[in-house]
């Protein structure tokens, strides 16, 4: 088989977010699909065992919740949305734990809302805390907060949720199953005979007019929203695949590079849209300068910075802000999202990290900067 040397790419894949949506999850209104869940959990356990880290987005609360409650019409009021999401989650947490169990899998559940990825302190508890998951080898399982969030604020649809959780973890791919085949030149709802598009660059305008169908009974977003959140995925430089959730094997042959669904590429690699992504996010709200010790393994070691390497600290920041780091030249080297405000890292400065807990009088984080919160100034 020859296998085209965009999809290669994705059998490279260290990091991937996988989204499950409402329309396949509840086998069309009918209650959480079992079989089908079986299958996915089978296959993200597989992708974990070959070395992939997988964070799950699913939806199906409201879905479930309404089948739990005996409701067959999804009620337009929003808090009845809002209980029957409460409802659903307990059902979809317990049909994911059961089912990764028997893969000898841990799971965890993250509800997130529009806040904990637009405030800069609780963006980075989001982004460690699903970090240090992966690091200990659980399956985090994200959806959104239903049961809390205001219209205003909702994202609605988890196709967006899912590609801000792919910028959040810097995942190298955002694979969204639904319930068509990928996405094809017109709603195949619509036009049956509507051809499947194979893959296609993210900025190609001539999407847009492809996605204009409307969303099924059960979901939120239709295919608009997945052409959206293949473009902001691609802000970090993910590359999305759309798939359908019933084919076979449909997880073990995306990351075989083999031709399913609709590989969406992001037009930069990884890191140059990672960085564009970070410096064009933030205002630089200050400078650490450090010495040329913490120069030196920043940019030849790619460590994190401790604050036992910061000679100064300028600006007011919180934590969370962007800051910059700066040789005793006043030459940018790097620069990163800080982990403390500006007067807790001038505290800070120049102690041994074991000394933190006792000069702060709280315990906090061991860098000043996370490696994974830093890109070297080249
Ligand atoms: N160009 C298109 N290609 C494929 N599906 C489309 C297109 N335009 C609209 N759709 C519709 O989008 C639906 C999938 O979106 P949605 O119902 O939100 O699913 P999910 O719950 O998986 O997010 C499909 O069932 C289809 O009818
Ligand atoms: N958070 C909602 C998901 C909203 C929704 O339906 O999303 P999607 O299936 O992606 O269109 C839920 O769990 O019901």
């Amino acid at each position: 088989m020859i296998l085209s040397e965009s999809r290669r790419r994705l059998t490279a894949c260290k990091r991937v977010v996988v989204k499950i949506g409402s329309a396949l999850l509840t086998n069309d209104g009918r209650g959480l699909n079992a079989e089908g869940l079986d299958a996915w959990v089978a296959q993200l356990a597989a992708l974990r065992a070959a070395g992939r880290e997988v964070v799950l987005v699913s939806s199906g609360a409201v879905a479930e919740g309404m089948t739990r409650l005996g409701w067959r019409e999804r009620p337009d009021d929003l808090h009845k949305l809002q209980a029957a999401a409460a409802v659903g989650q307990m059902g979809l947490v317990q049909a994911y734990e059961a089912r990764f169990r028997l893969h000898g899998l841990q799971t965890a559940q993250i509800l997130l809302g529009h806040d904990d990825i637009s405030a800069r302190d609780r963006y980075l508890n989001a982004r460690s805390t699903l970090l240090t998951l992966l690091d200990l080898g659980v399956v985090p399982i994200v959806n959104e907060n239903d049961t809390v969030v205001t219209d205003e604020i909702r994202f609605g649809d988890n196709d967006t949720l899912a590609a801000l959780v792919a910028n959040l973890i810097d995942a190298d791919a955002l694979v969204i199953l639904t319930d068509q085949r990928g996405l094809f030149e017109e709603d195949p709802r619509a036009n049956p005979a509507a051809k499947l598009i194979s893959e296609a660059s993210v900025e190609d305008r001539a999407l847009d007019v492809m996605v204009g169908g409307a969303a099924g009974s059960l979901g939120r977003g239709g295919m608009l929203t997945k052409l959206r959140a293949a473009r902001l995925a691609s802000r970090s430089g993910a590359n999305t695949v759309i798939v359908g959730g019933r084919e076979d094997r449909v997880l073990d042959r995306v990351f075989a590079a083999e031709d399913v669904g609709t590989l969406l590429l992001s037009k930069e690699p990884p890191i140059t849209a990672r960085k564009k992504w970070l410096a064009g996010q933030l205002r630089l709200r200050g400078s650490v300068v450090i010495d040329e010790g913490a120069v030196r393994v920043l940019t030849q070691q790619g460590r994190s910075l401790l604050p036992v390497g910061v000679v100064a600290v300028e600006g007011q920041f919180s934590r969370g802000d962007l800051v910059r780091c700066v040789d005793a030249h006043g030459c940018e080297v790097a620069r990163g999202l800080i982990n403390y405000c500006a007067d807790d890292a001038r505290r800070l400065q120049g102690v041994p990290s074991h000394k933190i807990t006792e000069l702060l009088g709280f315990a906090g984080e061991h860098e000043l900067i996370h490696r994974d919160n830093l890109v070297v100034v080249a």
